[in-house]
């Protein structure tokens, strides 16, 4: 797992270490780092730094002497490096060692560029690029490379426009889209959630030290294989299709047939041995899905370990009357689509009060909206938090990079989202997947965590292939599955 800090901070970790270093070890420790990622992205594409061209955005603060001294690493070992200040106060001594490696001040992105490096702003930044800078980024990504291609563009510390803290990009057209971002001591929530992840392109992280000195919990954490692989339950040998856990399904109804089957694709890839399914898909579900036990309703099915219930079960009476059997149950819940759109109005507040174990919600902004009475807005990691004190609720907020927050304040951000993702029927896919792991006996932030991994893989598995719908998301799930947990 990594954390992610906000500026705040890292301001306080790097005040500590600093005070143990000589002045400006932390800037040199920064751009060294800098200069050997960016060297190496020139070797990879043009097969070396000598004589490639390199454009520097400097803006006023440290970010652009960071930016400024890996240019001046850059321009030593043959590069032909330009800087155009944004500011008419830059940082001093960074412009004169690029100045006295030979990089040259330029009024605009002028010729052939290979490699931008945005030093504009860093974690001091404040919303969208201003109006000169905006321009200038347009103008040097439209540039040509010497192989024809557009430029590498590589981001100091955060793409410069976005907001640091909480990962919004208040005006797309005013911030940079980085090829890869290289930041410095710790990841910030700009890289892994929100339209900035996608703006920071690949993050490199530069080890400066701060480790042991970022003492506060971290705004937002990120999984890798490893979590996903030791969370994920494992088969016993003496385990039989009970103790692997029983996943309920009260999904679907005559309207939405195929949720139903979603989520029974979904369900059937966890680590579960046994589906249940309750509802008026029960024949198609059958003919489908032969190892599923089906009944027309929670009340008639038997015990489950976890209940997944909303996909595609409409919002009639029969559907109330189902929520509320769910609700009744003494195990961790979903509650996913139509099921949120019937908490929304608050008549199941009580009931949702009353439950003992875990509930998992898992709306996508405007499901959000209906529950919360406003869209996440630029903040999703605390507005997730937010609605999941107020819930007491595990919160599984949708997005390219999906976030889960837990009562606990404890808050994660999913890194394999995919645009394929966002299509008809693959939140009942992983509504099905989560159940089953709530059912195998993971905690709910856990269960929601390894869910959206896993989604997002087979997701981008899914993709690889083509055009991408829900059926082939699910029939991707196993794959997904091997690759997460090996
Ligand atoms: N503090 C440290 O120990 C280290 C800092 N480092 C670098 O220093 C950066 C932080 O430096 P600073 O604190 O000087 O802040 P920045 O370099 O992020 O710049 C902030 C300045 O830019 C201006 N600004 C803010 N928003 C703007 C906008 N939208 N458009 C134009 N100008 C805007 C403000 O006037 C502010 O003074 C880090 O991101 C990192 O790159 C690294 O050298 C590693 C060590
Ligand atoms: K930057």
């Amino acid at each position: 797992m990594k954390g992610a800090w906000r500026a705040a901070d890292i301001r306080a970790a790097e005040k500590a270490l600093m005070a143990k270093l000589p002045e400006g070890t932390l800037m040199q420790r920064a751009a060294a780092g800098l200069a050997r990622r960016c060297a190496g992205l020139l070797h990879d594409r043009f097969g070396g730094v000598y004589g490639r061209r390199v454009l520097v955005l400097a803006g006023s603060g440290d970010n652009g002497g960071d930016a400024m001294y890996a240019g001046a690493a850059l321009a030593r070992r043959g590069a032909d490096v330009r800087v155009i200040r944004l500011s008419d106060r830059i940082h001093g001594a960074s412009y004169k060692a690029l100045v006295a490696a030979g990089g040259r001040p330029a009024p605009a992105p002028h010729g052939h560029l290979d490699l931008v490096v945005d030093g504009i702003v860093g974690i001091g930044g404040r919303g969208a690029l201003r109006e000169r800078a905006a321009a200038v980024v347009a103008e040097a990504v439209r540039a040509r490379a010497e192989d024809g291609g557009a430029p590498v563009v590589v981001a100091v510390d955060v793409p410069s426009g976005v907001e640091v803290d909480t990962g919004d990009v208040p005006d797309p057209a005013a911030a940079v889209r980085a090829d890869v971002t290289v930041t410095f001591g710790a990841l910030k929530p700009a890289h892994v959630v929100g339209a900035a992840a996608v703006h920071s392109g690949l993050v490199d992280l530069v080890d400066i030290g701060l480790a042991g000195y970022l003492v506060t919990r971290p705004a937002v954490e990120v999984p890798d294989h490893s979590d996903i692989a030791g969370w994920w339950p494992s088969h016993a040998s003496t385990d039989d299709k009970y103790t692997r856990g029983v996943v309920g399904l009260a999904t679907g109804s005559d309207g939405y047939p195929g949720a139903a089957l979603l989520s029974v694709a979904g369900a059937l890839a966890g680590p579960t041995g046994y589906v249940r399914y309750a509802g008026t898909a029960q024949e198609s579900v059958r003919e489908r899905f032969p190892s599923v036990v089906t009944t027309d309703s929670v009340g008639a099915a038997g015990r489950a370990q976890a209940w997944v219930c909303g996909c595609g079960l409409g919002t009639d009476e029969r559907a109330v009357g189902e929520l509320r059997a769910v609700l009744a149950t003494p195990v961790p819940v979903i509650l996913d689509a139509d099921a949120l759109t019937l908490i929304a109005d608050g008549s199941m507040a009580q009931p949702l009060r009353e439950r003992r174990a875990a509930t998992v919600i898992t709306p996508h902004d405007r499901e959000f909206a209906r529950i919360a009475g406003a869209e996440p807005g630029a903040d999703r990691v605390e507005a997730a938090l937010r609605l999941a004190a107020q819930m007491n609720a595990v919160v599984l907020l949708k997005g390219d990079r999906t976030v889960v927050a837990a009562p606990d304040g404890s808050a994660f951000a999913n890194p394999t989202g995919s645009a394929a993702l966002a299509t008809a029927g693959t939140g009942d896919v992983l509504a099905g997947l989560l159940g089953s792991l709530l059912a195998g006996g993971l905690p709910a932030p856990r269960a929601a965590v390894a869910a959206a991994y896993v989604h997002g893989l087979a997701g981008r598995l899914a993709a690889e292939k083509g055009p991408t719908t829900a059926v082939d998301v699910a029939a991707e799930l196993r794959e997904a599955v091997t690759l997460a947990t090996r």
